[in-house]
């Protein structure tokens, strides 16, 4: 497709005329329409001073303000309105039937990096996009089965990042009429890097071979990599993620020692699952710090993972760390030419 093309171009082309591609199109139309309104809504920001407001706690146990629930509504309107068969989100315990017959269901977390709201920071709507097959929960199965992932980001500019499984693209909200522009197509991430994203107030908490991979980052050239790295850490997913889209990088948000961290704070189901689908067809990858994200069963819908995604040979280079923490990474190809190990 050429850039320029309009989302709905795109994905009419793309759907033809096979039904399952339909609903999934018709999936992300629904995604589309709530992201012009919570776009719309998110850029009030104190003109409605209501919207940070804590109103309760989600089922993971977060403040729930009343922007998340208000991005909750909107998301399944939507989602409804277009004949979504089931939904899953951050925002409720359980899932919901939306359409009765529905061809596919939708996991979503409605707002991500809600705590950032009032700062002026960069937020969104992640999307998962699975099959409804039989009697069998649609939620339940490993992210290599969604039909289509993406991310929804309420920037400077709103972006729609969307993977079909075939390549990742990005589409930019023309706020002139309304439709999201195709600006990027097939996004690559180069497989080497030298930034990293990671929440460092949480290192003493981390295990030994997470530790030392950040030392050795801080140590720069001086140290075994044997290169400077730079340090990005916004706080959203969803703008961490677009920024390594852009210009590489890794992020980590490993499981730590804290009460409830075991497995890190992201949620599989509805963070984890669509950004590593969208990072994997860039070129990246996704793991837990050593399995393949898109093959962990998903056996509880508010599951919770550690997450590392990006440059595919660092994160390969993370994974040995973490599972070699007393070699400090040196069996990887990867490791720079003055190992701790080596002479
Ligand atoms: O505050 P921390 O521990 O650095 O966590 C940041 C992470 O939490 C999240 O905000 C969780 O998302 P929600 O805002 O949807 O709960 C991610 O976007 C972000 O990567
Ligand atoms: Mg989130
Ligand atoms: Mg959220």
């Amino acid at each position: 497709m050429a850039i320029g093309t309009g989302l709905t171009e795109y994905l009419e082309s793309w759907a033809g005329g096979d039904a399952v591609r339909k609903a999934v199109a018709e999936a992300v139309f629904a995604l589309a329409e709530a992201g012009i309104e919570l776009a719309g809504v998110c850029g009030q920001g104190a003109i409605n001073p209501d919207q940070g407001a804590i109103v309760g706690n989600n089922s993971g146990g977060d403040a729930q303000k009343a922007l998340d629930v208000r991005s909750h509504e909107i998301v399944v309107a939507a989602l409804r309105r277009r004949g979504v068969g089931m939904v899953a989100s951050e925002e409720a315990d359980e899932a919901e039937v939306l359409t009765p017959g529905g061809l596919v269901a939708v996991a979503t977390d409605p707002l991500d990096g809600s705590s950032n709201i009032d700062t002026n920071v960069s937020v969104g709507t992640i999307f998962s996009i699975l099959p409804v097959e039989g009697e069998a929960s649609p939620f339940l199965v490993p992210g290599s089965r969604q039909l289509a992932a993406g991310f929804v980001v309420y920037g400077p500019h709103t972006d729609i990042v969307l993977t079909l499984g075939e390549g990742t693209d990005i589409f930019t909200l023309d706020r002139s009429n309304g439709a999201f522009v195709l600006v990027a197509e097939k996004v690559s991430i180069a497989p080497e890097t030298a930034e990293y994203a990671v929440n460092a107030s949480n290192y003493r908490h981390w295990a030994a071979g997470l530790r030392n991979y950040v030392d050795d980052c801080l140590a720069g050239k001086d140290g075994p990599l044997e290169k400077n790295y730079n340090m990005r850490w916004v706080g959203s997913l969803v703008a961490d993620a677009s920024r390594i889209l852009s210009r590489g990088g890794v992020f980590l948000y490993p499981g730590d020692a804290r009460k409830g961290y075991t497995h890190g704070r992201l949620r599989i189901l509805y963070e984890a699952n669509p950004v590593a689908m969208v990072i994997e067809q860039c070129g990246g990858k996704a793991t837990d710090g050593t399995q393949r994200i898109l093959d962990i069963d998903v056996t509880e819908l508010h599951q919770r993972t550690g997450l590392v995604f990006g440059a595919a040979s660092e994160v390969e280079r993370i994974g040995l760390y973490i599972a070699n923490p007393e070699r400090r990474g040196e069996d990887s190809p990867l490791f720079g030419s003055r190992g701790l190990f080596m002479s």
